[in-house]
């Protein structure tokens, strides 16, 4: 199937087994060279990717970088500009980014910052890269005071989804992906919670009865939110459930917590913000809990760890000046904002999720 993203910049995200296929027509014509960032884990998917292009009349450049998180570094970056000055790269050649989201956020940084924007189209091979973290244009590195502090809004020229790719996934890597669906299903689409409720363990393994519709489920609930408010003014925001904590664990982790895993303990935070502040029923926030863990993901961190948390959430994209902003739920499927919330209401959610 094919969902449509909408916005200053439209594009397709296209979704089945054995797409590959369709790469050269995404790439589009008038490019020469195609510059094939990929996570250098996966030589398989980037290896058929660039023999697809090689046959389409292109000159394709494998340009491996490292495996998962480690890629979203300004040194990597670097080495990539570099890289694209050796090969003569011009506005009207490409960057095909192929892996999970952390290549896909470098690939993507890549094009928005080579020549000041050059044309990329993303071939996500994670569960979280299909249904987040490719789709909407966010692109970006990683520095040491946080996640994501350096990017720019880049939408690509197309998404590609191979849901093949995601047999051969790491589970801890897979789960952490379903905690970005499961999101989604609070935000906006709480029939994803039921599919998820109804079979955990199958939800869990990408060979699950649900597993196309999880994924299609998830990237229309993305689409939909980016097609209307691509630079996050406003709308977009509710995407970011969960990540004011989850950010800061990762920071604290020093980026080897995986993603996915700190938003599901984000989200349970978020929660019980909610219900503390009287906005949310405890039934909800208990839900939380019950569809994350059903399907292994954790829900609680260290005690010991708030001052610091605490003092990195401070530079959340989402503060206004010395104003924390929080994506909280007002009920299922409705999301709201919380301003400012009190110092002993932010410690009290935290002492609820403190393991
Ligand atoms: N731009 C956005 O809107 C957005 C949205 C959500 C998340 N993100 C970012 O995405 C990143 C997380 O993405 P992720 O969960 O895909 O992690 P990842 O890219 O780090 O990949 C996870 C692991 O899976 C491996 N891998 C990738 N594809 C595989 C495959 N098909 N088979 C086997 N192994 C495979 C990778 O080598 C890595 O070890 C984070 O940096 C997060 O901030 C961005
Ligand atoms: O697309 C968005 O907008 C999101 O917030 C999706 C998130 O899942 C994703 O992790 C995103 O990269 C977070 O963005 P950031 O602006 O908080 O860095
Ligand atoms: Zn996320």
């Amino acid at each position: 199937m094919t969902v449509h993203v909408g916005g200053p910049a439209p594009y397709d995200v296209v979704i089945g087994t054995g797409v590959l296929g369709e790469l050269p027509a995404m790439v589009g014509e008038g490019v020469r060279t195609v510059a094939l960032v990929h996570d250098r884990g996966l030589p398989g998917i980037a290896g058929r990717a660039a023999a697809v292009l090689e046959d389409a009349g292109y000159r394709v450049a494998a340009l491996p970088v490292p495996e998962g998180e480690a890629a979203k570094e300004a040194g990597v970056l670097a080495g990539l500009w570099s890289r694209f000055a050796e090969l003569g790269m011009t506005r009207t050649d490409a960057i095909v980014g192929v892996g999970g989201g952390a290549t896909t956020d470098l690939a993507g940084f890549a094009a928005a910052s080579w020549l000041r924007g050059v044309r990329s189209v993303l071939v996500p091979t994670t569960l979280l890269g299909m249904v987040d973290a490719a789709v909407g244009g966010k692109t970006g590195i990683n520095i040491p005071e946080g996640k994501n502090l350096v990017g720019a809004f880049h939408p690509p020229a197309g998404v590609l989804c191979d849901l093949s790719s995601l047999e051969t996934m790491p589970h801890q890597d897979y789960i952490s992906g379903l905690a970005e669906v499961v999101k989604s299903g609070f935000i906006a689409d709480p029939v994803i919670l039921d599919l998820v409720e109804e079979d955990p363990g199958g939800a869990a393994v990408p060979s699950g009865p649900h597993t196309r519709e999880l994924v299609e489920r998830a990237v229309r609930v993305k689409a939909e939110v980016v097609s209307a408010d691509l630079r996050e003014a406003g709308l977009r925001e509710i995407l970011n459930y969960g990540h004011t904590l989850a950010h800061a664990i990762e920071k604290a982790e020093n980026y080897r917590f995986r993603h996915g895993h700190a938003v599901a303990i984000g989200m349970v935070y978020a929660a019980e913000l909610a219900a503390l502040a009287g906005r949310l029923s405890e039934d909800v926030v208990a839900r939380h809990r019950s569809v994350l863990v059903s399907t292994g993901l954790p829900v609680s961190y260290d005690a010991a760890a708030w001052p610091a948390l605490r003092a990195t959430m401070a530079i959340d994209k989402k503060s206004r000046g010395s104003t924390l902003r929080f994506v909280v739920l007002d009920g299922l499927a409705k999301p709201g904002r919380l301003e400012g919330p009190a110092e002993d209401l932010l410690e009290a959610a935290y002492r609820r999720i403190a393991g």
